[in-house]
């Protein structure tokens, strides 16, 4: 690989911002990938790889580069010569490079590579977390898991298609994709690539959506004609899977507490043709109350830590705190008190995260069954999927019946 300059200058740009200015990396890339309509679908990948690698890698990299923060942008260049070198890429003759000490830097990486905070990245807090929630072995397997790269995953839209025809459209595209096993509606992009340009993606084809979280819309086993709450809905990735699994009959309602979320949810349902979704923004508690004893199906995706879903998000590594875990926490069990009351008697709950912590998960639910209006539930089934299990993000799932 050659080092081409504007793209290292862009990176270590991006990195700065990220780091030093506590802004948001998934923005600071899309910015920045705007800023030179020249660069073709190789210097864009070099840039939003490169920079999701070095903001994964931060902890071990800044060690290695004996740097701390806030990073001079002479340290964020010691810390991309520790990329260059452990990755194998030739260091160029430009003057931030000299007198790089390459041997130097092999021999840290080595020592360092012994303790498991340097060696996955991961700030000391989340380490002793990990493993008082998990277990010394399962946490190792798991934090290593979740510093792999995601893979690209889709989910055919079978309102509009099936599994096999995305397939044979995509590759007419030039995109290869393979089936996964166990995963009906599910597609893995053979190499990664920016699939949003295809005239499938615009046709409302498929979504982009990890195995493990379309494992949670089938959780909640529903059927056309239904009434289904989705009360944490966001931008509606399962929204729309719920509708497809309704197969558009019934009625779907999508809540959160960010409008915008929603009305991007009501774009994506329209390119999905995805008929039966109504929005509501929860403004005040009167929605939520008017809702209350009506629903076949409710679905709780609570926000959460995000800590299964570090492949694709590594900068929550250092974005997230432990006093914003604790609130968190309060929030899930504020949530599953309030709106499970939508569940009609006789009808199901799916309370899901994208967590791989017990606190944020079981012992949530075994929480919220001790609480008063979990005393009209019981627990039917719960999944836990690990990334080092799996291979894909880190969920859990639990379905509750009201009585
Ligand atoms: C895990 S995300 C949802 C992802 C979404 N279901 C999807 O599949 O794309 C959690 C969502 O909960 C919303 N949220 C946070 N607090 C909430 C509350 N008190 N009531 C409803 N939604 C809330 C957030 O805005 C966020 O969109």
């Amino acid at each position: 690989m050659r080092l081409h300059r504007n793209l290292v200058f862009a990176t270590i740009d991006a990195l700065s911002e990220i780091f030093n200015d506590g802004k948001y990396a998934d923005k600071v890339i899309e910015k920045t990938l705007k800023r030179d309509k020249r660069w073709g679908s190789r210097d864009r990948s070099f840039i939003a790889e490169t920079t999701y690698d070095i903001v994964r890698w931060k902890r071990l990299y800044a060690e290695i580069a004996e740097v701390k923060e806030p990073f001079s942008r002479e340290d964020l260049f010691r810390m991309f010569t520790v990329w260059c070198v452990l990755r194998g890429v030739k260091l160029p003759d430009w003057p931030q490079f000299e007198k790089a000490p390459v041997r130097r830097i092999k021999g840290k990486f080595d020592e360092l590579s012994k303790i498991r905070k340097y060696r996955e990245s991961i700030p000391d807090w989340m380490d002793q977390l990990g493993e008082k929630e998990l277990g010394e072995k399962i946490w190792t397997q798991e934090i290593h898991a979740l510093n792999n790269q995601a893979p690209v995953v889709l989910r055919a839209n079978k309102l509009k298609t099936t599994t096999e025809e995305l397939a044979k459209k995509l590759l007419d595209e030039g995109f290869e994709t393979s089936n996964l096993r166990n995963y009906p509606e599910a597609l893995e992009l053979k190499e990664r690539a920016n699939i949003f340009k295809t005239k499938a993606f615009q046709d409302g084809l498929f979504e982009v959506q990890d195995a493990s979280s379309q494992r949670v819309a089938e959780f909640l086993n529903v059927q056309p004609g239904m009434r289904v709450v989705d009360t944490c809905a966001g931008a509606g990735g399962k929204t729309l899977h719920l509708a497809a699994l309704m197969q558009n009959k019934g009625q779907i309602i999508a809540l959160d507490i960010y409008g915008n979320k929603l009305k991007e949810l009501k774009r994506r349902a329209k390119r999905a043709g995805a008929h039966n979704v109504e929005t509501r923004d929860i403004d005040s508690t009167k929605v939520i109350k008017k809702l209350y004893g009506s629903a076949d199906r409710v679905l709780i995706d609570a926000p959460c830590s995000g800590l299964g879903v570090l492949s694709r998000n590594p900068d929550a590594k250092w974005k997230l705190q432990p006093e914003f875990l604790e609130k968190i926490k309060e929030t899930q069990l504020e949530i599953l008190e309030k709106y499970s009351k939508i569940v009609k008697n006789g009808g199901k709950l799916v309370y899901a995260t994208c967590s791989i912590l017990p606190s944020e998960n079981e012992k949530q639910v075994q929480k919220f069954l001790k609480t008063e209006a979990g005393q009209d539930f019981i627990l039917m089934k719960e999944k836990k999927i690990l990334s080092s299990a799996s291979g894909y993000d880190g969920f859990y799932m639990a379905l509750l019946e009201k009585k």
